[in-house]
């Protein structure tokens, strides 16, 4: 059975078994949650006791995982850490909660060798603090721990802080995976899935805190009144979910997300670009001659963080000019962007991204993607672009007038980008429509005074854009190019766009 299919099925057993509750309970953290999981119930259901067992020892091989001893956070990971290194021969630790008052008042069983990698396996994560509670003890015997192993990652901000720390957090089963799954399998409604995916979104526990961050994680009670379409579920979830939720904004630099653990390698490098260069200005290079496509990337390359283009409007294409656009890119230090909006099956996509007479992959660093033909369409992409190190950003919203691409549609964008975060750095949109600041969010449609163009095309200013929307970078066309002095236009674009994010992080 493949791993995806595993663990669905691990899923279905663990509702099965009330080790999955909705309701409202309260953390050992003290928030109040409208899902509980309860992993203390296995110890009486061996079968799935082993199988998790099986999985965390699993994962610690996928991920080449080097370690010289296991250790179980007391008390629910003790049962899995103990099979784990009972059936493949590995040397355990034990943890104690309390030193004893006689004797060796170890706090750590077994043999400690200074120096040693021991590998902490837990059953659920919230905020990371129990993991973390154990590392500390075992840094004391002098014993280094870089990664740990999860079950159940709640989403709410462990991978995050424990990365802070230095240790690589591997979850078996996320929140958004688990919820749906249950929805899929009918075992809760769309409603509760919904809420409690709110829930979890709403109250990351993780605050960032680095030097260049200039971060803030601004708390606010928000009285939200049920949608709708929120009703009254499938009756078993807390009005916790329904009414009240906590709004946690994250407010954190491009260089701050540049530097974030499982940022894509590109985004991480835009994101450098556009705090280096003071820059979230993307041209949007609609012209139909190569010329003066070269002749924009060359004037306009030291104010930009990207270079969008629309390869199939130019009349005097041929694959040789491509080389010099990748010159100036690196001269001035901007990724180019092919805007070719992909949207066929995976295997037609992959031959238009490498093959044809524009072999996009070979110059562009991003392209993009309509959702509509489903995760078939990122993967063909992928498949050519992932090795040579390219990524794409899925279309969540358009800037047009009546786009269909809205509400239902724009969450089920998010999640196939959440699914594929490994090719997939983030969306075409309107606003900012993921809190994963990982994902860099551009917005098309934007000129220095909100209109339209008659032809369907709405815009927006760079201040609404940035400041207001949350979105990261201003894709911007014929407001510079339609100026008498295009650089002048740009430098007034770049500063607008690098303003309203000075603003948004309350400069
Ligand atoms: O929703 C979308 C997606 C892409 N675009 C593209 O951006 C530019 C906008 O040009 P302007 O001259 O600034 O209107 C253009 O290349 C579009 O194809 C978009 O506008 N909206």
């Amino acid at each position: 059975m493949a791993e995806d299919a595993r663990v669905d099925a691990l899923v279905l057993k663990l509702h099965d078994v009330d080790a999955v509750k909705f309701g409202e309970y309260r953390l050992k953290s003290g928030m109040m949650t409208p899902i509980y999981i309860d992993l203390r119930v296995l110890v009486s259901h061996p079968v799935l006791m082993n199988q998790v067992s099986t999985l965390i020892y699993q994962r610690a091989q996928e991920e080449n995982l080097k370690f010289d001893s296991v250790c179980g956070v007391p008390y629910t990971a003790l049962p899995m850490a103990t099979i784990i290194c009972s059936r493949n021969e590995l040397p355990m630790l034990i943890r104690r909660k309390e030193a004893k008052d006689y004797g060796t008042k170890r706090m750590v069983e077994g043999i400690v060798r200074p120096g040693d990698v021991c590998l902490i396996i837990e059953d659920t994560v919230t905020t990371g603090t129990s993991i973390m509670e154990t590392a500390e003890v075992l840094y004391k015997e002098g014993l280094k721990v870089t990664d740990a192993i999860v079950l159940m990652d709640r989403e709410q901000g462990a991978v995050e802080m424990l990365a802070s720390k230095g240790i690589k957090l591997h979850s078996i089963i996320s929140m958004f995976k688990l919820l749906d799954v249950l929805q899929a399998g009918g075992r809760i409604s769309p409603q509760t899935a919904k809420s409690v995916r709110d829930f979890i979104l709403d109250n990351n526990t993780f605050k960032y805190d680095d030097d260049d961050a200039r971060s803030t994680l601004a708390a606010c009670r928000v009285q939200r009144a049920p949608s709708p379409e929120e009703g009254n579920g499938n009756g078993n979830l807390s009005p916790l979910a329904k009414k009240t939720c906590k709004e946690q904004e994250q407010v954190l630099s491009y260089g701050a997300r540049a530097k974030l653990s499982d940022i894509h390698p590109l985004g991480s490098a835009l994101l450098k670009i556009m705090e280096e260069k003071k820059s979230n200005l993307c041209v949007s290079a609609d012209v139909t001659s190569y010329p003066e496509l070269l002749e924009l990337a060359d004037t306009l390359g030291p104010k930009i963080c990207l270079l969008k283009t629309h390869v199939d409007i130019l009349q005097d294409f041929t694959p040789a000019y491509c080389n010099a656009l990748k010159v100036s890119a690196e001269k001035h230090n901007f990724l180019i962007f092919e805007d070719r909006k992909f949207a066929d099956i995976g295997n037609t996509v992959k031959h238009q991204y490498e093959g044809g007479m524009y072999q996009i992959s070979s110059w562009s660093h991003l392209v993009n993607a309509h959702a509509v033909p489903g995760p078939g369409v990122v993967q063909g992409l992928r498949s050519a672009g992932k090795p040579l190190g390219r990524a794409c950003l899925l279309i969540a919203q358009m800037s047009s007038q009546g786009s269909l691409a809205t509400g239902e549609y724009t969450q089920s964008v998010l999640k196939m980008a959440e699914e594929h975060s490994d090719f997939v750095l983030g969306f075409i949109c309107g606003s900012k429509i993921s809190k994963k600041p990982q994902f860099i969010h551009m917005t098309p449609g934007v000129q220095m005074q909100a209109g339209g163009d008659g032809l369907g095309q709405q815009y927006t200013t760079p201040e609404e854009v940035i400041a207001t929307k949350g979105s990261d970078v201003i894709i911007v066309g014929r407001g510079i190019l339609g100026a008498s002095d295009r650089a002048e236009a740009a430098e007034s674009y770049r500063k607008a766009g690098w303003d309203a994010y000075l603003k948004r992080l309350g400069h």
